[in-house]
């Protein structure tokens, strides 16, 4: 075991939200902002943390769209990319919610966990090639942001996915596409995952081996989606 994975692995598949830097929690608050007020206007109950963890975390942004409203029987438009953040589509409702996240960026900052920090350091000195594998289409302003690009050799993002008419987590396409972007085999690949969506989708892909990073309190859900060892932060694989 080096870096607390089997001795097959040679890569390492790092999400980004919530596994690398702290930006989980803010995503999660501008989707609460976001859907609160659409269902406020319905006279809906309010958007949950068991909402967030079920149909949005971990999930291209308009796929959480889609999964949230169909599991209050919400039927809205498709509409397109370029729908404004008023338009009362399924890509209007991902523009809102991201003008607000970039608001919260803006205000807040992005930072990155310490100990992840400090594992992705040793991955890249055990000489672990390392992709991030992200859903979200700021990967790339936050990993600058955060320092961490400097690490990064591949890159399957937000962006990447829809370029690539890749399937969303919990499908493992995006993860796969990170594994053949380093040249690995999805066998010899780490997944690290705080999403649950995400485990699962480190299972579909029959990678070997999955790290849950468990930031609330999830970690039974972690296990039983698909995670082989559950951390509450990358140093304790250190
Ligand atoms: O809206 P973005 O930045 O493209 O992100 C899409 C998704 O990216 C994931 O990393 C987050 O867990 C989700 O909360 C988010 O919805």
């Amino acid at each position: 075991m080096t870096l607390g994975l089997p001795d097959k692995i040679t890569a390492c598949l790092f999400d980004l939200d919530g596994v690398l830097t702290s930006t989980a929690v803010l995503h999660r608050r501008a989707w609460k902002r976001t859907f609160d007020a659409l269902l406020a206007q319905r006279g809906e109950p309010e958007f949950t943390e068991s909402d967030y963890v079920r149909f949005v975390d971990g999930r291209p942004r308009y796929d959480g769209v889609r999964e949230f409203l169909a599991s209050r029987k919400v039927v809205l438009p498709e509409g397109g990319h370029d729908d404004p953040p008023e338009a009362d589509t399924v890509h209007g409702v991902g523009n809102r919610k991201n003008e607000l996240l970039e608001e919260i960026i803006a205000e807040e900052g992005v930072s990155p966990y310490p100990g992840s920090v400090d594992y992705v350091r040793a991955a890249r000195d055990a000489g672990l090639a390392i992709a991030v594998v992200t859903s979200s289409a700021n990967a790339e302003k936050v990993l600058e942001a955060s320092d961490l690009a400097q690490y990064v050799q591949a890159r399957v993002d937000g962006v990447t996915i829809v370029r690539d008419g890749l399937k969303g987590k919990p499908a493992p396409d995006s993860f796969l596409a990170g594994a053949e972007a380093l040249g690995v085999e999805p066998a010899r690949a780490a997944v690290f995952e705080d999403a649950l969506a995400g485990v699962q989708a480190g299972r579909a892909g029959a990678f070997g081996f999955v790290v849950g990073v468990d930031r609330a309190g999830q970690a039974d859900a972690l296990a039983s989606h698909g995670a082989d060892v559950v951390v509450a932060d990358l140093a304790e694989l250190l």
